[in-house]
């Protein structure tokens, strides 16, 4: 017997949602497929949902018979104020609104390293260190994070918010190389995040078994997550085509990286 009876999945169309989509059919029965735009060919298990997350109705219609959530969809990058503002945090609330409305058990947020980008890499943080946000984009991965609690401590939906690293098909920079969180292992975290017997409000990060390790996750061990991959192997051929950036740049000093040297993204371009 699959765990859930129907899990709607955001952001499916997306890098990680396409990969999800293919990976978590065995924990349900039915897969609702949640995208801004149609997808083409279904499976048998699968239904899709085509809305924008800003659509209060849309959104919370879409979450009707789902008794788990898997929340990826939004702007997954550093975006003007109202892409974040809609996408993201309007988005998240329409979609708790529905779990609410609709008695989901769980939802399981792609939240993102951006949540604390402006906490130093040597400082080891534990998943309960203070939020510092390295971006509009951060802050709206904070909004969750704390919407989140809320409607646990309130109604009782259970979250893990995963604070995911970088989820590529392989590091792309000496930033990677520590930051790393390969496709399985990012399947591996959301199928431990859906199967865990009890999670109520759980912050996760999310990097895979990398050689150098920036963050203490020992607070979400109760998710049972065990990483299997790692950067190790593309580390001399990244190694080979970057350069040794200077260690004082912010994008090197703190875990957020290349974010923390972004401006405002309302401010016109100079130059
Ligand atoms: N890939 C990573 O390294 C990484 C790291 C940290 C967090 N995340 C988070 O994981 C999630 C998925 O990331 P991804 O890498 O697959 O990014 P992605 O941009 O490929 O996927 C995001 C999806 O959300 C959809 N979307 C955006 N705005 C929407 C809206 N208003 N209404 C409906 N759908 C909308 C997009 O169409 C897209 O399919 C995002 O929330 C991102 O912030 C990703
Ligand atoms: O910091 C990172 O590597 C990643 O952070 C995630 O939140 C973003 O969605 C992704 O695009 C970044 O590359």
């Amino acid at each position: 017997m699959p765990q859930y009876e129907r899990i709607l999945i955001t952001g499916a169309a997306g890098r990680l949602g396409s990969e999800l989509r293919k990976a978590l059919a065995p924990l349900a029965g039915r897969i609702r497929l949640a995208a801004r735009e149609p997808l083409g060919a279904l499976a048998a298990h699968e239904e899709e949902a085509v809305f924008d997350l800003a659509d209060m109705d849309a959104t919370i219609a879409a979450t009707e018979g789902c008794d788990a959530i898997v929340h990826f969809g939004g702007a997954s990058l550093e975006s003007p104020w109202q892409t974040i503002l809609d996408a993201n945090i309007r988005g998240s609330y329409h979609i708790y609104e529905g779990a609410r409305k609709h008695g989901a058990k769980r939802v399981v947020y792609a939240s993102s390293v951006h949540a604390i980008g402006y906490h130093e890499v040597e400082a080891q943080i534990g998943v309960d260190a203070p939020v510092r946000p390295d971006s509009l984009y951060g802050v709206s991965k904070n909004f969750v994070e704390s919407l989140s609690r809320l409607y646990w401590d309130k109604f009782g939906i259970e979250s893990v918010c995963l604070r995911i690293f970088s989820s590529f098909p392989e590091p792309a920079d000496r930033r990677m190389l520590w930051s790393y969180l390969s496709f399985a292992d990012c399947i591996r975290l959301v199928e431990a995040s859906l199967t865990a017997p009890r999670v109520g409000h759980t912050i996760s990060f999310g990097m895979s078994d990398n050689k150098v390790k920036t963050v203490d996750n020992r607070g979400a061990n109760h998710l049972g997550f065990i990483p299997q991959d790692s950067s190790e192997p593309f580390r001399a051929a990244v190694e080979a085509r970057t350069p040794v950036p200077d260690p004082a740049r912010p994008s090197v000093k703190y875990l957020g990286g290349w974010f923390c040297e972004l401006g405002h993204p309302d401010d016109e371009p100079k130059g």
